[in-house]
This record gives structure tokens, C-alpha cells and sequence, in this order.
């Protein structure tokens, strides 16, 4: 039997304000608004006539052309890809050193082997003690490696991998006595903690660990001081999102945000309230206040998560209401997890299934991966192309560690976002423009670019699929954003 969110049946009026998709006008004034702060000049976000909202060209482009830059609304990293990347939690730029993110990646992947055998995993504590102990290693980065028991939950594939390297050798990668050759070209920002003390987030500056802080992380961080009501809650949220799926994490920074943009407007409210001296402070809608708050996720398509998700290959489509079914009740599972966590009285509809739902199925929706290349990769590679001599000196040190490392030496940092604007863009299977990292774009902002030339006026469109598959694929695909696509290559296609 299906189970009921109690949220749901108390506060339909409310939760239906949240979810009911803003108006063309709405539209208009929140983009205006945000192209003119982010100064993304060369765009308009419009009504498409067709199918909701697009993104127009303002300027023409020239092909490989910069179309516009997106922030992330929010975004995180994926929990796999903790243990290969140690990235700024706010910006996702790569941080430590060259050697640290080496010497922690084959420290992890230490743990990885301990991972599976329950017995090794007393070996690793042992190690890990041994290692606070030895002269050579001054514990610098032991809070990077406290966080090892959530990490255990994060199986990767290169987590699995079974190797082992020397220990001292590690410790002194991660602890700055081992300098490999030419690193310093390739120096990235010293990583700053959470100032919350959760030795789970780490970022490139303060500035970043300030901002993450007021947009989201105070209410999500499981350190002393942190604003949750009750941290063991919120670890048992986390674990069970690492366990089942991390989309969870990011729909609960949805949440966070939003609740603290509704504190935020509300102190503001009151504080001008106080000075009018009006003697009902607090009678303020609270309602229009949340919505307020809601505004820049209102502006993202959703739909109920267990609806649009794609049934997975292995599911045979006779037990499709059952898997449906399943997908709806490890949301509500989660979102019990998290209530338990950050539950505000004032903010419940937020709280409600039906609103967690599409949340995440926002991001189902809008399928936006987080990319950040790694400094790892382009160190290797500039070791390879040196001078020959220059080459066989260097690699005399640095062979083992890419040895070591593996295939995956190469991990970028991957995690899931929500782009506003990019999300506006809709698909063509002949699109103009493509998501596209360039060799400056080292965070996570997302960055378009021209595929040819876009004139002004022309919708800038981008391909949610492989483009070059063929048709029956691509539509096929597309079924799961849940539209049939009608792009010039595919009507002449299907003809
Ligand atoms: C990422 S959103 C794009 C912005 C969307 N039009 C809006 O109003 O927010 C993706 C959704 O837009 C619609 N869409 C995008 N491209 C389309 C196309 N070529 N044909 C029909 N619908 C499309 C589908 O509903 C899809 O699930």
C-alpha cells in the first residue's frame, strides 16, 4: 500500500502554491534579473511558444564562442568521486596540492581494500593510528582523512581497486615533504575547513566556506556547530543517501537554501516592521515569504521524481508500478532521514513528499552534470611531453605514483548541479551550442559554447543525447524528458 505523507494531506493549498509553475511574467522578471546580475549579456530567457521557456540569443556568436557562463544554483559532488578528487565544496575547484590529491587518492584507495574485507578494516584503524604516530607524518591533513567512515559508504570503481603502496611514501606526499617534480606549475589553493568543524567539507578559500555557509551548508554540516537540530539525524540522512543515492544530498541543499533565504527575508521583514513600528511583527504572510525564498527553484521544470524516472534496463515493464512505487518510498524514507535533521515548523511544505518529489526529479529532469578536469591529469601529461631527458629524470619519481593510480588517473570531478539558465535550454538533435570546458574552466560552473554561428534572436539549443546516435535511440531517450523531439534531422529522418 502506498504510503502517506501526512505534509501532503495538511497543507495541499500550500504545497500546490510551491509547485504550481510561475507565469510568464514571473519568468521574464526573475531572468532579466539574473542575466543582468551575472552579466551574461549575450542572452534572453523567454517563453518558446512551444514547449515553456528557452534560451535566446541576445548578440550574435561566431562558431566556439562563449554563449554565457552558469552558476550552480547547487550542486555536489558525487560521493564515489570523494575519494578521487579533493575539490572546494562551494566552487568544486580542485584544491591541496598536486601531491595531496595524489597521496590522499592512494591513501582512500588503502581504505577501498579495507572496504571489503571486514577483517582489513581493524588493519587500517591499526594503520591509521600508526600513522598519527610516526615522526615523519605531522598530521597537517588528518582531518582530510577523518571523514573516512562516511567515505566508506562511497564505493567507487578505483575504490575497489586492491594495491598497496608505501606508507611512508603516502604520508609524505600528503604532508608536503615529498615534492614531485615540476608541481609547482600546477599549484592549487590550500584547502580551508569547514569552519562548522565537520572535517566534511573543505574549500579554496574563505570567501568559498562563507558563502557555502549562509547558502546551505550551516544546516547540513555535521560539525559542533553546526544549525541542524539533531546531528545524529543528519549523519543517518547522509549515510543513507551515500547508500542509496546521493541525488538525496543535493535535493536536501534545495531545502537548506531555501529555508535559509526564508529566515533571511524574514529577520529582514521584521527588522523593517520594528521600525514602522507596527504592533503585529510577526503576522506577516509567511506563505508569500516561503514562496519568496522558493522563487529560484519554482523557475526549474520538475516533475514528481518516481514519474519521470527512467525504468532501468534490468526492470521488465510488467513490474513498472512496482518499481515506481519503490523509487517513492526510498524518497520518503530519506525525506523522514532529513525532517529528523532540519525540520522548520515554518518552512513544512517543504517537507512534504510531493514537494521533495519534484525536487529531485528537477534534477532528473534537467540532467546536469557537475565537471571539473583535473590538475592530476594535465601534471601526467605535461610530464610526458617534456624533453627526453628532462622526461626520464622526472618519471624516475613519478612513475610509481601513475602506476599506482591506474587508468583512473585521470578522474575529473564529478557531481550532480542545478544551472539555472542552462536548465532553461531546451534540446535539439541539430543543436547550436554545447556544454564545453574549456582549458580556462577549472570549477564548476557550466560554460557554453557556439557549435557555429548564433545569430541574435535564433534560440541557442543543446543536444540532451547523443546526437550522432541513431533515430530510434534518440527518441528513445528523449522519451524519458518525456517529449517527442521534432528538430529539423529528425523529421527528415523519420521521413
Ligand atoms: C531542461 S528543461 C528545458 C526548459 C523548459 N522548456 C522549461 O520551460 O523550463 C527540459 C524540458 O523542456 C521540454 N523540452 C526541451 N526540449 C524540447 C523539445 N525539443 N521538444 C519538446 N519539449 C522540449 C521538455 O519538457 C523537457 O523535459
Amino acid at each position: 500500500m502506498e504510503t502517506i505523507c501526512p505534509i501532503d494531506t495538511a497543507l495541499a493549498s500550500e504545497i500546490s502554491h510551491l509547485l504550481t509553475s510561475p507565469s510568464p511574467l514571473q519568468v521574464q522578471e526573475y531572468f532579466d534579473n539574473l542575466i543582468s546580475t551575472r552579466k551574461c549579456h549575450g542572452i534572453k530567457v523567454k517563453p518558446n511558444g512551444e514547449f515553456g521557456k528557452g534560451v535566446y540569443a541576445d548578440l550574435d556568436f561566431k562558431k566556439g564562442e562563449l554563449v554565457f557562463k552558469d552558476q550552480l544554483l547547487v550542486g555536489a559532488q558525487h560521493c564515489s568521486n570523494k575519494i578521487d578528487c579533493l575539490v572546494c565544496s562551494f566552487c568544486f575547484c580542485f584544491i591541496g596540492s598536486i601531491e595531496l590529491q595524489i597521496g590522499r587518492r592512494l591513501y582512500l584507495q588503502g581504505l577501498g581494500v579495507s572496504m571489503n574485507h571486514e577483517s582489513d578494516m581493524e588493519t587500517f584503524k591499526h594503520i591509521s593510528k600508526d600513522c598519527s604516530k610516526t615522526d615523519s607524518y605531522d598530521g597537517e591533513y588528518d582531518s582530510l582523512l577523518e571523514n573516512h567512515d562516511n567515505l566508506e559508504n562511497c564505493a567507487s570503481s578505483s575504490s575497489k581497486q586492491i594495491f598497496t603502496f608505501p606508507k611512508d611514501v603516502v604520508e609524505s606526499l600528503m604532508n608536503g615533504e615529498l615534492i614531485l617534480p615540476y608541481s609547482k606549475q600546477f599549484s592549487l589553493p590550500p584547502p580551508v575547513p569547514c569552519a562548522g568543524g565537520c572535517g566534511e567539507a573543505y574549500y579554496c578559500s574563505k570567501s568559498c566556506a562563507e558563502a557555502d555557509w549562509e547558502l546551505s551548508h550551516s544546516l547540513l554540516c555535521i560539525g559542533e556547530r553546526s544549525k541542524s537540530s539533531c546531528r545524529e539525524a543528519l549523519i543517518k540522512f547522509m549515510q543513507h543517501a551515500n547508500e542509496t543515492n546521493d541525488i538525496f544530498l543535493v535535493a536536501a541543499k534545495v531545502i537548506s537554501s531555501t529555508i535559509l533565504r526564508y529566515r533571511k527575508l524574514k529577520a529582514t521583514h521584521l527588522k523593517e516592521d520594528n521600525k514602522c513600528a507596527k504592533p503585529n511583527v510577526s503576522d506577516h504572510s509567511d506563505i508569500s515569504l516561503l514562496l519568496e525564498a522558493w522563487k529560484p527553484v519554482s523557475m526549474g521544470h520538475k516533475r514528481r521524481w518516481w514519474d519521470c524516472i527512467a525504468l532501468p534496463d534490468d526492470v521488465d515493464s510488467s513490474d513498472e508500478s512496482a518499481f515506481r512505487m519503490q523509487i517513492r518510498e526510498l524518497a520518503f524514507t530519506s525525506l523522514q532521514l532529513l525532517k529528523a535533521a532540519i525540520f522548520d515548523k515554518e518552512c513544512e511544505p517543504l517537507f512534504s513528499l510531493e514537494t521533495y518529489g519534484h525536487i529531485i526529479g528537477m534534477f532528473e529532469l534537467n540532467n546536469l552534470d557537475l565537471v571539473v578536469a583535473s590538475p592530476v591529469e594535465d601534471y601526467f601529461l605535461y610530464i610526458d611531453d617534456l624533453p627526453y631527458t628532462e622526461k626520464q629524470e622526472a618519471e624516475q619519481v613519478t612513475q610509481p605514483f601513475l602506476d599506482a593510480l591506474g587508468d583512473d588517473y585521470s578522474v575529473c570531478c564529478q557531481g550532480t548541479g542545478f544551472f539555472p539558465l542552462q536548465s532553461c535550454m531546451n534540446h535539439s538533435c541539430c543543436p547550436n551550442a554545447k556544454a564545453f570546458k574549456r582549458e580556462e574552466d577549472r570549477d564548476g560552473q557550466a560554460t557554453l559554447i557556439a557549435l557555429g554561428p548564433i545569430s541574435k534572436g535564433e534560440e541557442v539549443t543543446i543536444s540532451y543525447v547523443d546526437e550522432d546516435l541513431p533515430l530510434e535511440e534518440r527518441q528513445a531517450l528523449l522519451a524519458d524528458y518525456g517529449f517527442k523531439c521534432k528538430c529539423p534531422k529528425c523529421l527528415q529522418e523519420e521521413t
